[in-house]
């Protein structure tokens, strides 16, 4: 490490441990380096154990795409050997196309699942390439212990924003990956003209009706001193202040509005009267002149009339020190924060709650994270299972219940509330109501599995425990979840080796059904660290009916079998094939010839 990155990675440590980098250090950081490492601080990116979160495929608008394919292909080829892989990002960092081939930066950006619809942003990783452009709207180099993960320091990232050349709104990021080591000022002007390229090609993919627009609103702002703006059905043209000023007004509103106003409706109060407001106390829409094309109005320029001094400040808000939400259960999808928040408030209160869902999808681990928001010690917790194989009598639920009650706990889980009779659901009912009136009584949370219909003799006990009810989605509806949460299970499972899952195996996780939920990821996950050999888990090591499109063709329920036995005897021989082969009474060359058939490379690692 050269003396300079030293002189970062100190500052880094610095700002890690105590939040403040000394002045003498922080006089050696570049500026936009010391500002994205604040703004990650503030966004509470997770720099210690960070997870890329996997947002889809296709995110990036079709003709930023179009346009950058072929330039970033060829650079990616002129590229080829030196270790480097490209990317190509959306305008919310998501990652929509990768150009990575070389041995040694395929497995690097692998290993921190920098791969097509991962998002990088800084909120979610901290400075760096991508995340960092969007945020301060600048080309950036960031190297090594510029990263403020530990996972990123390996990389060189040079990243560089697109915008359009018509709206200037920006498109998306190309972003350059290369070993820390490789790191040269050089890099970014090279990617510069990289992203010049693919703008100067945005431009040449522009329709006549955009550059008529473009055309009319260089005129405007060259002649008139109001601010203003070209409104089109699909295109927004105006600079940064006017674009600050309608932050928040609905694009397709707007056109609207203008097309009332073009169309006839003389003033704004006419085109309000047509069902469209727009204007705020901030401005008002002063004058609104159409653009026609062959008789059609295509759009028009806007001018405003400001009533109050447009914000100065930059174009995005400056980032507050709140903390965002965070599930104590991995994963961050708006399903499940909003039930862990929802669950955690009932709780807060007193109320007994009951947790409903899908078999396995993780009820008792939200009973136990809910509680634990509480000041019920988990020693103290008391966990009574209605489906439990000794309890072979209903009934003998309950005085289990009342010997546990006894023990005075500060927290009572009521697991399983589908498998009581009405009788025994009728006196835990009775129970916990004479418990409503004791001081002291225990918090009381409840599970019941809904797969199947409840009995009818549960009604009142579900209103019992159920006055607070919250339904934990499965986990095929919460796409989100599906690779932090197996992250996690492998990060319990894996005991201390270093392990870790290839993005495309994450992607087939993402593509399964999971109708068993976190509880058949769990078995899975379990399996598959105690099976793979090697720190990686590609998609290969998955069961057939999970690795989705790494299998090229569909098998006969006689195929599958016949690739399972397999597969299996490869597992249990550490991959021998002479041994699998002898396992099955198949002969090697049979094992091979069987592999190809299934399009499988005799030569990898299955298991
Ligand atoms: N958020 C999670 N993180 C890690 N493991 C989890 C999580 N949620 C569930 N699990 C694991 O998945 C399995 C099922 O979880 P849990 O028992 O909480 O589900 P449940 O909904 O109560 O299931 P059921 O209704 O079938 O009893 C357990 O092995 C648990 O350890």
């Amino acid at each position: 490490m050269t003396t300079s990155m030293k002189v970062v990675d100190a500052a880094r440590g610095h700002l890690l441990a105590d939040g403040v980098v000394p002045d003498r250090l922080a006089r050696r950081v570049r500026g936009d380096v010391l500002q994205s490492w604040k703004r990650s601080l503030m966004s509470g990116a997770e720099l210690a154990n960070p997870t890329l979160t996997f947002k889809g495929e296709h995110h990036a608008r079709a003709a930023l795409r179009l346009a950058a394919d072929p330039v970033l292909t060829r650079l990616a080829t002129e590229l080829s050997g030196l270790d480097a892989g490209v990317l190509l990002c959306d305008h919310e960092a998501v990652v929509v196309r990768r150009w990575a081939s070389d041995a040694g930066i395929l497995p690097m950006m692998d290993r921190i699942h920098s791969d097509v619809g991962f998002c990088i942003s800084e909120e979610t990783i901290g400075t760096n390439g991508v995340g960092s452009v969007i945020e301060s709207g600048q080309a950036i180099q960031i190297s090594g212990p510029e990263h403020l993960a530990e996972a990123l320091q390996g990389f060189t990232c040079v990243g560089v924003p697109v915008h359009h050349p018509i709206t200037r709104r920006l498109e998306g990021v190309i972003t350059m990956n290369c070993r820390a080591t490789s790191g040269n000022p050089l890099l970014t002007p090279l990617m510069t003209s990289t992203a010049q390229e693919v703008e100067s090609r945005l431009l040449a993919q522009a329709t006549t009706s955009e550059r008529l627009l473009l055309d009319e609103y260089l005129v405007a702002i060259g002649s008139r001193r109001a601010p203003v703006a070209a409104v089109g059905q699909d295109i927004f043209i105006a600079g940064p202040k006017v674009t600050d000023l309608l932050e928040g007004v609905d694009r397709a509103a707007l056109w609207e509005y203008v097309r009332a106003v073009a169309m006839g409706a003389s003033d704004g109060a006419a085109a309000r009267g047509a069902g469209v407001a727009v204007e705020s106390e901030r401005f008002r829409i002063a004058r609104c002149k159409p653009v026609e094309r062959d008789g059609r109005i295509i759009g028009a320029i806007v001018e405003l009339e400001v009533d109050r001094p447009a914000p100065t400040t930059s174009r995005r808000p400056a980032p507050t020190a709140t903390p965002k939400s965070t599930s104590p259960l991995p994963g961050k999808s708006a399903a499940l924060l909003s039930v862990v928040s929802h669950a955690t408030r009932l709780a807060a209160t007193g109320v007994p709650v009951l947790i409903e869902g899908e078999a396995g999808v993780g009820k008792l681990a939200l009973a136990r994270a809910v509680l634990a928001s509480t000041d019920a010690a988990p020693e103290r917790t008391a966990v009574v299972d209605a489906a439990a194989g000794w309890i072979e009598d209903p009934s003998r639920f309950v005085s289990l219940l009342r010997r546990e009650l006894e023990l005075e706990p500060q927290a009572v889980v009521l697991r399983h509330l589908e498998a009581l009779t009405p009788e025994a659901a009728a006196a835990t009912s009775a129970l916990l109501e004479s418990l409503e009136e004791r001081p002291g009584a225990p918090r009381v949370v409840a599970t019941l599995t809904t797969n199947g219909v409840p009995a009818a003799g549960l009604r009142r006990l579900i209103d019992t425990v159920g006055v607070g009810r919250v339904t934990l989605p499965p986990l095929r509806d919460r796409a989100e979840d599906v690779a932090p949460t197996a992250i996690a299970l492998l990060e319990r499972h894996r005991g201390g080796r270093p392990l870790h899952f290839a993005s495309a195996t994450l992607r087939c996780l993402m593509r399964a059904p999971w109708p068993g939920n976190v509880r058949q990821m769990d078995a899975l996950v379990r399996g598959l660290a105690s099976t793979v050999i090697g720190p990686v888990i590609g998609p290969d090591a998955l069961p057939l009916d999970l690795q989705g499109n790494a299998r090229k063709r569909d098998l006969s329920a006689i195929e599958e079998l016949e690739l399972g036995a397999i597969l299996s005897a490869l597992r249990q021989h550490n991959g021998n094939k002479v041994a699998a082969a002898a396992a099955i009474g198949i002969s090697r060359s049979t094992l091979y010839r069987k592999l190809q058939a299934y399009r499988l490379d005799p030569d990898k690692q299955y298991f």
